[in-house]
């Protein structure tokens, strides 16, 4: 683990507000184990959802304190939503009204969450833009995933096999994925972990892809952990923060 760069004392003071540590009790006042509250999680989908399913098996697995209240996605029929279904987790279509005017509005969908009582947002392959409705309702409670090494080959048009077959393009020799915090505008929130692998001079987008999102299974479900543990915390000049789970002092 990384030790703190000797200038970042400069940033973390008491102005940093750390949740880890802090009491906290149940929504019906019960203090649970470890004084922290089991999180509520929502997951947003749009595919396959692998990334989800790392997460669903992590937290049976106990390795995760949280639980997925609810999977939102534009695509009812996508796998993701197959495998919530099959797990007995709430599916709850949303996308833009132009798509489906059938969907949920962002307003509603904000009330929604409220009712699950949900505590953050995992983006994992939605593809849609979250409306600001939801960006302001969920501040700094949002996160997304994505393949590549951002800032760079991120924003609209970059999503799936686009951003591993632009990386290879342009002759990068290292990718990998990057959890940040959303904001209103695509892949410009707040960089909170990222993992790097090789671009192999003979690799195809497909094999890179597989490389990357082998990383991006074990980098979401340590983020889980950490937010569910309470272990982020925002520096000083604004840069979340993962507290090392064995060294406190210490950042991931
Ligand atoms: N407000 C935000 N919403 C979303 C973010 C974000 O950072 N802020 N991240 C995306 C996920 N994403 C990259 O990580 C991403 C997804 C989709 C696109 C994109 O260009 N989409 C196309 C439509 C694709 C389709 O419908 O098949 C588009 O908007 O034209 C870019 C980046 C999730 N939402
Ligand atoms: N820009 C967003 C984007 O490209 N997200 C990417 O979509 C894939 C979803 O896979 P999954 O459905 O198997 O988790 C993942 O590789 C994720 O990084």
């Amino acid at each position: 683990m990384l030790r703190e760069p000797r200038n970042i004392s400069q940033y973390l003071d008491q102005s940093l507000f750390c949740v880890s540590g802090a009491k906290a009790v149940s929504g019906d006042g019960q203090d649970l184990k470890g004084g922290v509250r089991r999180k509520n999680l929502a997951v947003f989908i749009s595919g396959g959802g692998s990334n989800f399913r790392s997460i669903h098996q992590a937290i049976l697995k106990g390795s995760v304190q949280g639980e997925i209240v609810v999977l939102v996605t534009n695509k009812p029929g996508c796998g993701g939503a197959d495998y919530a279904r099959d797990n007995n987790i709430p599916v709850i279509l949303f996308s833009n009204m132009k798509e489906k005017p059938d969907s949920l509005s962002a307003d509603d969908l904000v009330t929604t969450l409220r009712r699950y009582k949900v505590d953050f947002i995992l983006l994992a392959g939605y593809l849609k833009l979250i409306p600001l409705e939801l960006v302001r309702a969920y501040s700094r409670s949002i996160l997304n995933i994505h393949p590549s090494l951002l800032p760079a080959f991120g924003g609209k048009g970059y999503y799936g096999m686009k951003v591993h077959q632009a990386v290879i393009a342009s002759g990068a020799r290292y990718s990998g994925p990057t959890i940040h915090f959303v904001d209103e505008h695509y892949d410009t929130g707040r960089i909170l972990a990222q993992r790097v692998v090789p671009v192999l001079a003979n690799d195809t987008a497909n094999e890179l892809a597989a490389r990357v999102l082998q990383q991006e299974h074990q980098l979401y479900v340590e983020v889980a952990e950490a937010l569910c543990e309470e272990r982020l915390v925002w520096r000083e000049d604004g840069v979340p923060l993962i507290r090392n789970k064995i060294n406190p002092s210490d950042y991931n």
